[in-house]
Order: C-alpha cells, then sequence, then structure tokens
C-alpha cells in the first residue's frame, strides 16, 4: 500500500484560536488525513516564549520563537497571531517560498488585502481567510463560491462578537459596559487590544472585507464608515428597550443605484435601534447573524458563533481541510474578482431614519421652535414623546428616513437653538421603514 502523503503545516500563535487549532489538529489527525487526501502534520508553533508554561496539553517540543525558519519548513502555514506585523510580513515570506496560508486576521486583510491576493495570484499559491469575519459562520465562502452566480444588493449584520456581548448584557441583565467587556475577553472573544471591537474597528475591517468580496470591488478600509458602541449609555439603551427596540452594532454593506443608473457601494458600522420584532435583535451573546439580501435568491441569513477559540477554530480548519484538498490535488488558488470596481458612496448621501434625544426648555413655544428647526432641514418627524422633569422635559424624536447630511446639519441646528439644552443622544434605526 502506498504512503499516505503528508502536507507539513506550521501555525504561527497559539492563544485563544491557535491553541484550539493545534489541538484539533493533533487530536482529529486521522479524520483530517480522510477528508484531506494527506496527513496534516503539525510541524511547529511559533510564539513569542516558547519556554511559557501553558494550559495546554500540546507537546513542549513543537514550540519555537523562530517562526521564519519554521516557515520554510511547511506547506502550509497558519497564521494566528493577529496584528499587522509581523504577521504580514510572515505571510508574504510563507507565499514567496511557495506555501499556502490560512489567517483569520481581519486587520491585516482590510489594510493589506490587495497586496496578499496579487501576490497569492502570482506565485498561484493559495491564500484562504472564512474565520476572518464572523467566526465559525460560514459566509465568505457562500459570498465568493454559492453566490457567485448571484448579484449582492446587500449584506447587514452583526459581525463583532464582543460588542455583541457587551450590548446584549447591558440590555437583558443591566451589567456595565466594563464588567461585561471583562467577561466577554474571559470568553476569548475580544481582540488582544480590545479598542479594536469597542470603536467599531473590528467591524469596520469585516466590512470592509465583507463589502469587497460581495461588490467585486476593492473597498478601502478609510472608506467604511465607523462608529464604536463606547458613546452608548446604558441609558439609550433603556430608553430603546421601553420603546421596543434593541441596540446592536451593525455592519451595512450596500449597492446603491443614482438616479442616473450609476451603482455605487456604501458601506458602513454604527450602534442602531433594531425593534424587537427582528430577528437581529435575537441574537445574543457572542453570537453573529448576516443576512445577504440578492436578486435571485432574495434572502438568506447566515448565524452562528461569531467569536470563541474553538468555534473559530472550526472555521480555520475548515479552511485548511479544503486547501490541502486542492494542495493534493494540484492547481493554483482561487483568486479574488475586484473586476467590478465600483465607486464608494460617502455616508453622508446614506439615508436612514434617527432617533434623536433631547433635554429642552418647558416652556410655551419650545415645541413649535423645535418642529420648525426640524421642518427647516426637510427632517420629518415620525414619533415624539415628551417626558417631564420640574421646568426640563426630555423629547425623544423619530425621524422618517433622511440623509446623515440632512441629519448633521439638524443636529448642529438643534445645539445651538436656544429651545435646547442639550442634545442627550442620536442614534439611527434599522430594519424597520
Ligand atoms: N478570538 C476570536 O474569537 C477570533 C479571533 N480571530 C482572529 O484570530 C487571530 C488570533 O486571535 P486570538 O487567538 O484571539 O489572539 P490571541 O491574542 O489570543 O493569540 C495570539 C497568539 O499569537 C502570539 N503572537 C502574537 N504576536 C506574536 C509574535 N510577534 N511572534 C510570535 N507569536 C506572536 C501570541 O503569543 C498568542 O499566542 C487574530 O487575527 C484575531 O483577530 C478571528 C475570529 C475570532
Ligand atoms: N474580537 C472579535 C473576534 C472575532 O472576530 C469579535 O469579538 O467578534
Ligand atoms: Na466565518
Amino acid at each position: 500500500m502506498n504512503e499516505p502523503r503528508i502536507v507539513r503545516v506550521a501555525l504561527l500563535g497559539a492563544g485563544s484560536v491557535g491553541s484550539q487549532v493545534a489541538r484539533l489538529l493533533l487530536e482529529q489527525a486521522d479524520t483530517f488525513a480522510q477528508r484531506a487526501g494527506a496527513r496534516l502534520e503539525l510541524v511547529g508553533i511559533a510564539v513569542r516564549d516558547p519556554k511559557r508554561k501553558r494550559d495546554t496539553d500540546l507537546p513542549a517540543e513543537l514550540f519555537t520563537d523562530d517562526a521564519e525558519t519554521l516557515i520554510l519548513q511547511a506547506d502550509f502555514v497558519i497564521e494566528l497571531m493577529g496584528g499587522i506585523e509581523p504577521a504580514r510580513t510572515l505571510i508574504t515570506q510563507a507565499l514567496e517560498s511557495g506555501a499556502d496560508v490560512v489567517t483569520a486576521n481581519k486587520a491585516l486583510l482590510a489594510n493589506h488585502g490587495p497586496e496578499l491576493f496579487a501576490l497569492a495570484e502570482r506565485v498561484g499559491a493559495q491564500l484562504h481567510y472564512e474565520a476572518a469575519v464572523a467566526g465559525a459562520i460560514p459566509i465568505l465562502r457562500p459570498l465568493r463560491e454559492n453566490l457567485a452566480g448571484d448579484r449582492i444588493e446587500r449584506v447587514l449584520g452583526i459581525v463583532n462578537g464582543t460588542t455583541n456581548y457587551i450590548l446584549d448584557r447591558m440590555h437583558t441583565k443591566g451589567d456595565s459596559f466594563e464588567e461585561s467587556l471583562r467577561i466577554a475577553t474571559e470568553l476569548g472573544y475580544a481582540e488582544a487590544d480590545p479598542t479594536a471591537d469597542i470603536e467599531g474597528f473590528d467591524a469596520q475591517h469585516k466590512a470592509a472585507i465583507l463589502a469587497s468580496i460581495a461588490f467585486h470591488t476593492n473597498v478601502k478600509l478609510e472608506d467604511v464608515y465607523c462608529e464604536g458602541i463606547t458613546g452608548v449609555s446604558i441609558d439609550q439603551i433603556n430608553d430603546a428597550k421601553r420603546a421596543g427596540f434593541v441596540v446592536k452594532l451593525l455592519a451595512i454593506c450596500e449597492r446603491a443605484v443614482e438616479a442616473s443608473g450609476t451603482e455605487s457601494v456604501s458601506a458602513r458600522v454604527y450602534p442602531a435601534l433594531v425593534p424587537e420584532s427582528h430577528p437581529l435583535a435575537s441574537v445574543h451573546g457572542g453570537n453573529n447573524a448576516v443576512f445577504v439580501e440578492s436578486a435571485a435568491a432574495g434572502s438568506l441569513m447566515f448565524y452562528g458563533a461569531g467569536a470563541g477559540g474553538v468555534e473559530t477554530a472550526s472555521a480555520v480548519l475548515g479552511d485548511l481541510v479544503t486547501a490541502a484538498r486542492r494542495h493534493v490535488l494540484g492547481g493554483p488558488g482561487l483568486g479574488e474578482s475586484m473586476d467590478a470596481n465600483l465607486p464608494h458612496r460617502p455616508i453622508s448621501e446614506v439615508d436612514t431614519r434617527f432617533q434623536i434625544a433631547l433635554a429642552v426648555t418647558d416652556e410655551p413655544g419650545a415645541l413649535a421652535k423645535i418642529a420648525t428647526t426640524f421642518a427647516e432641514h426637510a427632517v420629518s418627524i415620525a414619533t415624539l414623546e415628551q417626558t417631564n422633569d420640574g421646568d426640563r422635559a426630555s423629547l425623544v424624536i423619530v425621524t422618517h428616513r433622511a440623509t446623515e447630511g440632512a441629519l448633521q446639519a439638524l443636529v448642529a441646528a438643534l445645539e445651538s437653538s436656544s429651545a435646547i439644552h442639550e442634545v442627550q443622544g442620536v442614534l439611527r434605526v434599522e430594519g424597520s421603514n
């Protein structure tokens, strides 16, 4: 009988995801050999400090701090260190040495994807990254392959587990932001620097990747509008709850068609009010959900674990086994299709609904002044709720659809109006007309 073929795998990083990938690669070696048509042999794991005592049963002799030498011994490199450098240099070296690469590094791909995709294509290597968006949920391969024959109109969803976990705990348990972030970090959801999660940057990276694939266009990171959740107060969450809404950090990628017929792409990330009856409202904990709207297939929903070590390891290993099959059969990787090259639509032109909370003077004429200011900016009021406390009153106004540009001008005018003490908060409303 022929000896089974061996594919040598180098792992870079052994944190939340990497340690689970290594464990499963060793524990399930026979199963993966069957599925891939080759034995996937883990030849080493590059970490910062190989001597550090670890919470795992991984063999000590696999650890090294010499990632560059390790790469040279591998047919496949799995990059799970995170961050831009040295990940970018190491992936470049791996591809140049002829290795195929699997990564979960959305920060790197959102910043340097085009150069890495071009390199992979030039050398005929594979570069897979299903784990980079929405963790365990298969979303990139469905967009690239299953929906390659369709026209995507919109991709909308919750793509960051940490912020969903935090907002969910604040909404359902009344827990503080800080305590919720602490637990999300303990659960392995948060990035090494959780600023990336809470300021929306991680979701921004994912939105850039999703929009690029969905619209066959290189969507640059700086063209994805981004607001995180650090400005969302417990009061806003409670107000939303009373009004039948849930606050969620959303990523929205849309194809826009101008009156002239010209098409463009809008990609944006911000916290928004979602009606409690909307399916996104019941995405709890570290879960993610992505809706894809396409011309022929209609609406599709992808739901599941968006973060977590072992969950994300599933997506990494799925890429590895798929890529190993292709490696065994021979042939180049699947190139990126960026042929549509649609222009970017700025946030000022995007229209949505808004909820505006105002502290106003409780005196005759104040409401009329405020209504006039809305009318002057062509922003139409859908609902208005007033609560009084002494000579102060609070107004919560939900608008009909208006452009971001009109909204920004309205907020500036409200801030300088004598009828208003303070604009307390503005949140967009998504998922209802
Ligand atoms: N944790 C999660 O739920 C998810 C993570 N990801 C991505 O997966 C990647 C890994 O994430 P985690 O495992 O959570 O990170 P982590 O911070 O838990 O682990 C990173 C590992 O890389 C090692 N490392 C970092 N810099 C290094 C260097 N210069 N030299 C050698 N080793 C180095 C660290 O020592 C650590 O072992 C990141 O790109 C992250 O964005 C993607 C989806 C979900
Ligand atoms: N920090 C990320 C991890 C997965 O991508 C998140 O919280 O979603
Ligand atoms: Na995924």
